[in-house]
């Protein structure tokens, strides 16, 4: 009886691998249990009440989509609904003839017509069967894609701030779940209209033959209901309380199965930890999944015995009705037909329906994740930021992450001229990235105002500050694409210009390597793929150069360019940025931690725990006695011996 109780969320059981791991039992997703508890109370009837709301929003993207093809696949499902009740109509008629007195030549001769009509009926239902196949395939990618794209447009808008916030990110990831749903649910919903329609078809045929027949259905059918539903809310309980369970199981096992595992995975035997984690977890979710089936067959045991019964009951009315005289032999056959097609209907209506309920909660998943990026997108729209250079000016900036404890910045007011090369410095976590990300556009401030040309980045059209903007940042992004596109993506709103990527690729210094890989330009720039290569770290970071010089715009804000580079990249490197000031209007705000390259930059920023400490010239900071920038300096080239004629560019030697 334990079984038949109401299904609750399941608690885990960890196992060794789980508390290795992960320090005990995994939290249960949020998202879920947002859903669990509606779900577990929902009934069949309630399920059914929200049916035609469900129906209307996905026949409303269906005609959004294709209207045609809705059309035709709502007429096929009409007219098959009617072949149904055609063909019981028909063999009622070949019954009764066949029944009827005379000769067995008459009466197969009287039979004929019905058979040939039935006949007809049930190869029109084969044809409109092999129709639906034709308009779902035309019509599901088509909806599938409409959503992905809605789904992913809205992540790709949504502020960098918003992504950051653990709840938000949580919703928006749950949204993925659903672009597939309304394709889903459009697939249930066919099933679901036409087992209806073969339903009523059936119940109709079984209402003229005797009113009581409909009773006996509803009898044979309620059990099934039932059975489904209790199965249902169960494994929607069960899912609830493994989702974290299964999700890590997932994230674990993905590295193995990547052509660039991490050497980790080998050398270390980090594969060993993580393959029998998937087997003692696996083992774990096994034994829910063995409860599960066990409840499944007892609840179906009870149901089948349930509608059996009624089944029989059915039967016993038939005979009744026979030997009273109440219903001819040919409509009691009839009869029989039509309970057996349509208890089977029954069970699809009933299971699709459990399936449309499940996709319906991904399908809310997904339009809450759409909703809340439209409420965090980046604002569409402001005030144009105007002349084509960038002269950039920060008042009293504070910023702090979202749920963090303290400001990552505090009160910085500094200016980032055209034509200058400015550099940013200062300890780990000192807030240097931070800066470079609110100079760019991608964090508004909590306090104060960043500007460009005067207009406030919160005023101005993001579009256009972004405009402005190349970025090269340390750990280049390595796009799963080729090397040219992952030169061109750089500026993905201009076409590809073969001529641009190799003249950008020639300054990073990148062109020679590139050309001599197999397949040149066009080597895809991960393993595992067709034509895949795979570039070294260097190698990548002058993809990232060639990147942005391929951008080419005002500001270049560049974190760290050299740390995979050899010494004599590393001081190309350092020459090319400030070559881009030459111009007067190109500015760079360079990020480095190789106090050597500051020493030639226009200004120097130096911050300490998120304030601005020093500012000047390295000259200027140099002269500042017990300062900051001259202390990191000295410590820094006490590492190295200088070179003889001075140069402190190339580190040459360990002390
Ligand atoms: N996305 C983030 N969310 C929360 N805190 C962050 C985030 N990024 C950085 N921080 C915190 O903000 C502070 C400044 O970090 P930031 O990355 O700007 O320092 P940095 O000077 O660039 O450091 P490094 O030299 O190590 O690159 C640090 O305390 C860091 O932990």
């Amino acid at each position: 009886m334990k079984l038949l109780r109401k299904p609750t969320a399941t608690q885990p059981p960890i196992s060794k691998s789980e508390q290795l791991l992960f320090s005990g039992t995994l939290r249960h997703d949020k998202t879920w249990a947002q859903h669990a508890d509606p779900l577990l109370r929902m009934s069949f009837w309630s399920m059914a009440r929200q049916f035609p709301t469900m129906l209307t929003v996905i026949a409303r993207i269906a005609w959004r989509e294709d209207p045609r093809a809705l059309a035709v696949l709502v007429g096929a499902q009409v007219v098959s609904g009617v072949m149904t009740a055609f063909l019981l109509v028909s063999i009622n008629q070949v019954l009764v003839a066949l029944f009827s007195n005379g000769p067995t030549s008459d009466k197969l001769w009287d039979a004929l017509p019905a058979l040939l009509s039935g006949g007809a009926a049930s190869s029109a239902s084969v044809l409109l069967g092999c129709l639906i196949v034709k308009v779902e395939a035309r019509l599901y990618p088509k909806i599938e894609l409409a959503c992905g794209s809605a789904y992913y447009e809205m992540m790709s808008r949504v502020e960098m701030a918003a992504m950051e916030d653990k709840d938000i990110q949580r919703k928006l990831a749950a949204g993925i779940n659903g672009t597939d749903s309304v394709r889903r649910m459009l697939d249930s919903s066919v099933w679901v209209v036409s087992g209806l329609m073969s339903l009523t078809a059936a119940a109709v045929v079984l209402a003229s033959l005797h009113p009581l027949l409909v009773g006996a259905l509803a009898l044979i059918a309620a059990p099934r209901w039932w059975g489904a539903v209790v199965v249902m809310r169960r494994a929607y309980a069960s899912r609830h309380a493994w989702i974290d369970h299964a999700r890590a199981v997932d994230v674990l096992i993905y590295p193995i199965t990547r052509a660039d595992a991490t050497p980790e995975l080998r050398v270390h035997g980090a594969g060993r930890v993580l393959v029998h984690a998937q087997k003692d977890m696996g083992a774990t979710a096994a034994k829910e999944k063995e409860r599960l089936g066990t409840a499944e067959a007892v609840t179906e045991i009870i149901a089948a015995t349930m509608s059996g019964t009624a089944r029989v009951l059915a039967y016993a009315l038939l005979w009744w009705l026979l030997v009273s005289g109440g219903m001819p032999l040919a409509a009691a056959g009839t009869a029989v037909f039509a309970i057996r097609n349509a208890t089977g209907y029954l069970n699809t209506v009933v299971n699709q329906m459990n399936q449309m309920f499940e996709e319906s909660l991904y399908l809310t998943d997904m339009n809450n994740a759409i909703k809340l990026g439209k409420d965090h997108a980046i604002p569409v729209g402001g005030a144009p930021v105007p002349g084509t250079g960038v002269d950039v000016v920060l008042r009293d900036v504070s910023f702090r992450y979202p749920g963090a404890d303290k400001d990552a910045l505090v009160g910085v007011s500094l200016t980032i001229p055209p034509g200058k090369v400015v550099a940013l410095v200062g300890e780990n976590g000192s807030g240097k990235t931070t800066l470079a990300a609110l100079v760019a556009g991608l964090y508004l401030p909590t306090g104060g105002t960043v500007s460009y040309n005067g207009v406030e980045v919160r005023d101005a059209d993001r579009e256009s500050v972004f405009d402005r903007v190349a970025l090269l940042s340390q750990s280049v992004q390595a796009w799963p694409m080729t090397v040219k596109a992952n030169v061109h993506i750089g500026d993905g709103g201009r076409p590809l210009v073969q001529e641009d990527v190799e003249a950008a690729a020639e300054r990073a210094d990148v062109r020679t390597i590139v050309e001599e890989l197999p397949h040149g330009w066009d080597s895809i720039a991960i393993k595992g793929f067709e034509r895949g290569t795979k570039l070294s770290g260097g190698q990548w970071q002058r993809v990232g150069v060639a990147r942005a010089l391929y951008r080419g715009r005002a500001l270049n804000i560049v974190d760290e360019p050299t740390a995979a580079l050899d010494p004599r990249a590393e001081i190309e490197m350092f020459e090319s940025l400030h070559e881009l000031t030459d111009d007067g209007a190109t500015s760079v705000l360079l990020i480095t931690h190789r106090l050597a390259a500051t020493a030639s930059a226009d200004i120097i920023y130096v911050l300490h725990e998120g304030r601005l400490i020093e500012s000047g010239s390295h000259g200027d900071l140099m002269a500042i006695k017990d300062g900051h920038y001259r202390g990191l300096y000295e410590l820094q080239a006490s590492q190295y011996a200088a070179e003889a004629d001075g140069a402190t560019k190339v580190p040459t030697q360990r002390r």
